[in-house]
């Protein structure tokens, strides 16, 4: 059986690393340079970053250049999102280098554009599922997007190739994962999940890891690293099998 890839996450907001809480807006906790935060993740033996423009989630400004600058620098595999919603933006973000991006708010809103970029991009295509129950979010999950085992079931008939799954009212709060909606979205499609929000223990992470079989590929893990709940050689060695 394969090992949980994990996913350090360095979120964007003004330039600076930060983590909300369940991610509200306003509720920044700001952890420094976001470059340095990236290289310490790798430093450590990450494989992957979970990088996300927060300002082009929220619409409230952009740090394109940043993350590019990011990606750009890291050897490991980038995956990025916040703000990827057109040609222009999906351009601009694959032009980093980046191994993937998720999208969030464009599977939700422009189902068209979305099943035509899969079609064009297959696997360097991820999507975002961000709910709260089984109510999908965007715009920096201030709107609601429709049901997710519906919208789920659209994105598997167009060939979508994986899921970053996240309970948002478990997001930033270091209440452990919802591992009943990661079983939940495991059973309705046969494409990896990544999983996404509360992780808060190494005993977390190894209970995704339990859920590999069932088609959990990986897991973001942020505030938990960044308050040092753990460190991500121990995450690493925890979920080694
Ligand atoms: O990651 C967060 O903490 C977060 C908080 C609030 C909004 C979005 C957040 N993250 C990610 O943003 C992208 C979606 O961006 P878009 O809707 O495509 O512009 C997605 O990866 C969210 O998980």
């Amino acid at each position: 059986m394969s090992r949980l890839e994990l996913l350090p996450a360095v979120d964007v907001r003004d330039g600076q690393a930060v983590r909300l809480v369940k991610g509200a807006s306003g509720t920044e906790t700001s952890f420094g340079e976001p470059l340095a935060a990236a290289l310490a993740w790798q430093s450590a033996g990450a494989e992957w970053l979970h990088l996300v423009d927060l300002d082009a989630a929220f619409g409230t400004g952009s740090n394109r250049e940043l993350v590019r600058g990011i990606t750009e620098t890291l050897d490991i595999k980038v995956e990025l999102s916040g703000g990827i919603r057109d040609d222009a933006s999906l351009a601009a973000a694959l032009a980093t280098g980046c191994t993937r991006v998720n999208l969030g708010t464009a599977a939700l809103e422009s189902p068209d554009w979305v099943a035509k970029v899969i079609a064009e991009h297959g696997d360097r295509i991820a999507v975002g599922l961000d709910v709260i129950g089984t109510t999908l979010r965007g715009r920096g999950w201030t709107s609601e997007g429709g049901q997710l085992f519906e919208v789920l079931a659209r994105l598997d008939a167009e060939g979508c190739a994986r899921y970053v799954v996240t309970d948002v009212n478990r997001d930033g709060t270091l209440t452990g994962p919802n591992l009943q909606l990661l079983r939940d979205v495991c059973a309705a499609t046969d494409r990896p999940v990544v999983a996404s929000g509360g992780v808060s223990s190494l005993d977390d992470l190894v209970a995704i890891a339990g859920l590999v079989g069932e088609g959990v590929e990986g897991a973001i893990v942020g505030k938990a690293l960044y308050e040092q709940k753990f460190t991500l050689g121990e995450a690493l060695e925890a979920v080694s099998g």
